[in-house]
């Protein structure tokens, strides 16, 4: 079973626009709701190709309650913590191309007994789970090395961690030692403070996060696909997408697919990459399910071309 956290969840509001003018009064031509945030997203997709996953979430105001509701509605095992601050909503305002705007709140101040609260709730669900993945920003309130106890008190206790974060949350997934972090591009630039022009740059910065303390590294980098780089060496793989309609929540679909697949080796890398490119090609962050997968377009490669640049992050 596998335990997802997301500590800053959202209600997903997506607006889909004919064209995004500022300061116009602009009318939606479609609208839905998604229950939202990172981990929530793993936990989507898992489910959707019917594998068992919990949910946690702290969630509170009416917003909690709809997330909560939302998650039922969707059939996603959760373990909602209460807490007093609003559960945030995030706004997608969508365009035909597939051009995605995204306005996220900061979320709810989590007190430190709400924090100490879903650190608990995580630590004895993490007894019995094959992986715990810490997924999204962290919410205001949780001092970053709070977080990093968590991480390392997960790690001593036997779990395998997976974080995708960023700053200071996935440096401290890092350190810990998390089994796999998953960063993205500007992530992964940000974690080792330069530009990543070529794939050579992203594989090196893969490497110096290993070297830090995580054990694999999966990149992912929009359309140029993902780099994993781990203990038996470095993949790269693309899988394109004909017509991208919204890339909200590709990342957290490569994430499902990869760990669904075991997480290791060519076998994830292709699962990741398949499930990355049908999120793409989906409406909004509906997660793909079977039906939306086709592996066949998924091309890696063990010996990539190191200089190959990338495109404009
Ligand atoms: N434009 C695209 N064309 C093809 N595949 C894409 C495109 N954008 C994303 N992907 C696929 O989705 C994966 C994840 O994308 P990306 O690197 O944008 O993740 P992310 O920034 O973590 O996304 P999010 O935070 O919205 O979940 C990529 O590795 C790739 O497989
Ligand atoms: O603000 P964060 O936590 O970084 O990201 C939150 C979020 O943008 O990530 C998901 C897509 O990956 C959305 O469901 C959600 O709104």
């Amino acid at each position: 079973m596998i335990l997802t956290v997301t500590l800053n969840p959202s209600v997903d509001r997506a607006l889909e626009v004919d064209a995004l003018v500022r300061g116009e009064v602009l009318r939606a031509v479609g609208s839905h709701i998604d229950p939202g945030g990172k981990g929530v997203n793993v936990s989507r997709a898992l489910l959707a190709n019917g594998l068992k996953s919990t949910a946690v979430v702290p969630a509170g105001g009416a917003e909690g309650e709809q997330l909560v509701d939302l998650l039922k509605g969707e059939g996603v095992d959760m373990l909602a913590v209460p807490i007093v601050g609003r559960t945030r909503s995030n706004i997608t305002l969508a365009e035909p191309d597939g051009t995605v705007t995204k306005i996220n709140e900061a979320g709810p101040v989590l007190s430190a007994a709400e924090f100490a609260e879903v650190s608990d709730a995580v630590l004895t669900a993490a007894r019995s789970s094959d992986w715990v993945v810490i997924c999204g920003s962290l919410p205001p309130g949780p001092s970053v090395p709070a977080f990093a106890a968590l991480c390392e008190r997960l790690v001593a206790a036997g779990a395998r961690l997976a974080v995708d974060s960023s700053g200071p949350a996935l440096l401290a997934g890092v350190d810990a030692g998390a089994t796999l972090v998953k960063p993205n591009r500007e992530e992964l630039a940000e974690a080792v403070g330069r530009e990543l022009s070529t794939l050579g740059d992203v594989v090196e910065a893969c490497a110096r996060l290993r070297a830090a303390g995580a054990g694999t590294v999966l990149a992912s980098l929009g359309a140029d696909g993902a780099v994993l780089v781990e203990e038996s060496g470095v993949l790269a793989g693309t899988s394109p997408v004909t017509v991208p309609r919204s890339t909200v929540g590709a990342g957290d679909a490569l994430l499902a697919g990869f760990l669904a697949a075991g997480a290791r080796g060519e076998a994830a890398l292709v699962e990741g990459l398949a499930w990355g490119a049908a999120a793409v090609s989906l409406p909004g962050s509906r997660m793909p399910g079977p039906q939306d997968l086709d592996r066949t377009t998924v091309r890696l490669d063990a010996r990539p071309d190191l200089s190959r640049p990338l495109g404009r992050g």
